[in-house]
């Protein structure tokens, strides 16, 4: 993962109560400044949705950073007292920009829809969506499969007007169909907020509030709570599993529809996909791994005993590990010291589908301190190893700089099995630990040893601090997965997007596509885009591309403020 940071996404959603927020861009600019603190969860595409008086929708939406996308022209175009926001790092599909997300469906009622996850039944659903629901899909995302099913669920209601009985009925019959992992957001034009997580809660979701400025409550939903505190927003409280919650300017409301409703969120979040200063299912992620670090120490301490070494100093492979690695020096009592100095400059490498571009970017990033390694027997910590493309890499560095020995420790076990819940795993033959003992990993990536902590403790770094979660998404490292259902065929097929040939291909027919916006053609479009034709697509190639808002046509809507 190294290459390109995060693979997961991020959402968000608010609802501002404020009447005159409906003709201001307020609500626009707080969703850009939270969606910038969700940029660690996925940095491929970012977009906005907002809706303001009549039930107008104003979209912005572009592959690329929060940073890059929404200046302050772009911004101010998104007008209205709520919207939706998205970070993406695709799981299915491809990151073309037609995939970025808000989706949006016109009928019924027109609904925009945000989702961090991934869908394991896609291919039944496709099916049903076609032949029986007769809805046009016009994208390989999960995503638009899943606002469909939905969108569908209301349409069945026949109703001019729903209410909420609806809504949670639709809802629960959604999580009857749809298998897999979705924390979703959904915006309907001019009524308020539909949040729904499901009935494993494996990816994370919750929502707080504060008062509006001119009285009533403003409500906010993301991804992680680093957004509330940043917003000022408090009393942050996690979407249940199976929950979903209708939020309008005058009342929230909370089911559980969906079944079983055994919460198990994924342990890889608090291992290195969230933030620090977020809690997740009522655990502190800093603190989990600090808890994670301790633990660590244990298992080292045997390993090293059993090997004879003595290790002389304890140095983190910057960021994510920082954390955990102090603890761990603590605990052992040996120095602790920042042996690596991260370049921080060093923008995402817009993707990077080969092993030696990876490689080159982790010495690009990454810079070894001689005098902390020189003669020393060291001992790394990661939170992870995926490819071992960055341990690998950082061992040879060590080793170049006169480090005596290395040891390499990892705060997660070894990672052996794809992921299907949102997650951009790579394939299994790509993964270090697959089809490896310990000491091949080892070998494989140029340690003296390896140590991993076993997932008992890393289990139990989490689960301290939240006693009444029974279970976690773990199947990263058992190849069990939570909701069963997934078979050789779907991992099959996930190994095949996955893979880096396929990634080259698909990066190849990217630039492809971007070739064919240049010379003005429209490229592949999702639902809403077919509305408002080409103005989704930004006319300009690369980075600094930045669309204009859209003021996509929004049915006009009795709801509110028309
Ligand atoms: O085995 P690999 O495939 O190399 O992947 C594992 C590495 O990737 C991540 O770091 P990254 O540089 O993405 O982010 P960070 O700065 O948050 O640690 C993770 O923290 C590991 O260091
Ligand atoms: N990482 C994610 O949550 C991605 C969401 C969705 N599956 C997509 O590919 O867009
Ligand atoms: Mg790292």
């Amino acid at each position: 993962m190294s290459a390109d940071k995060s693979s997961v996404c991020g959402i968000l959603g608010l609802l501002l109560h404020d009447p005159l927020s409906t003709q201001t861009s307020a609500a626009g600019t707080e969703l850009a400044e939270g969606l910038s603190l969700l940029q660690h969860r996925g940095q491929d595409a970012a977009g906005i949705v907002t809706c303001g008086s009549g039930g107008r929708f104003y979209q912005v939406k572009a592959n690329g950073m929060v940073r890059d996308i929404f200046d302050a022209q772009a911004v101010a175009g998104l007008k209205g007292w709520m919207g939706v926001g998205h970070a993406r790092y695709p799981t299915a599909g491809s990151s073309a920009q037609a995939e970025a997300q808000p989706f949006y469906v016109n009928s019924p009622y027109g609904i925009v829809f945000a989702h961090n996850g991934n869908l394991i039944n896609t291919a039944s659903l496709r099916q049903f969506i076609d032949a029986e629901a007769h809805r046009h899909i016009n994208t390989d995302s999960d995503s638009e499969l899943l606002l469909n099913i939905f969108a569908n669920n209301l349409q069945k209601t026949g109703k001019f007007r729903i209410n909420e009985e609806d809504i949670f009925t639709a809802i629960s019959d959604l999580m009857k169909t749809c298998k897999g992992a979705y924390a979703s957001i959904a915006m309907l034009a001019g009524f308020g907020l539909i949040v729904f997580r499901d009935p494993n809660g494996i990816r994370p979701c919750g929502l707080a509030t504060r008062a509006g400025v001119r009285g009533g409550t403003d409500y906010l939903v993301a991804s992680e709570s680093v957004v509330g505190q940043g917003l000022g927003f408090h009393g942050w409280d996690d979407v249940k599993a199976g929950e979903a919650i209708i939020i309008t300017r005058n009342k929230i409301t909370r089911r559980i529809v969906g079944q079983p409703e055994v919460l198990a969120p994924d342990i890889f979040e608090y291992v290195y996909f969230a933030r620090p200063d977020s809690t997740i299912d009522g655990i502190s992620v800093y603190r989990s791994r600090m808890a994670m670090g301790d633990l660590l120490a244990e298992t080292a301490k045997k390993e090293l005993a059993k090997a004879g070494l003595n290790v002389d100093v304890v140095i983190p492979v910057p960021d994510t590990s920082r954390v955990a690695a102090l603890q761990c020096a603590q605990h052992l009592g040996i120095p602790y010291r920042e042996g690596f100095v991260k370049n921080r400059y060093v923008g995402r490498t817009f993707i990077m589908p080969g092993q030696s571009q990876r490689r080159k970017n982790v010495r690009r990033k990454l810079n070894a301190m001689p005098m902390e390694f020189a003669g020393k027997v060291v001992m790394l910590v990661d939170d992870s190893i995926v490819r071992g493309t960055t341990s690998k890499e950082i061992v040879q560095m060590a080793k170049d700089v006169g480090a005596k020995k290395v040891i390499f420790a990892s705060c997660a076990p070894p990672i052996r099995f794809p992921n299907v819940y949102g997650i951009d795993m790579p394939s299994r033959h790509e993964l270090v630990a697959h089809g490896r003992t310990q000491a091949e990993i080892a070998q494989e990536i140029g340690a003296d040893l390896v140590i991993y902590q076993t997932l008992e403790d890393l289990v139990q770094s989490c689960r301290q601090f939240n006693p009444s979660i029974q279970e976690f998404e773990c199947s990263v490292f058992t190849g069990k997965y939570v909701t069963g259902g997934v078979d050789e065929r779907y991992l099959e097929h996930i190994e095949k997007l996955r893979n880096d040939n396929a990634k080259a291909k698909k990066l190849h027919g990217k630039v492809q596509e971007q070739e064919f916006l240049v010379e003005g053609c429209s490229g592949p479009m999702n639902g809403s885009d077919s509305l408002i034709g080409l103005s989704n697509h930004s006319p300009k190639v690369g980075p600094t591309a930045m669309p204009s808002p859209n003021d996509m046509v929004g049915l006009h809507n009795s709801w509110y403020g028309s």
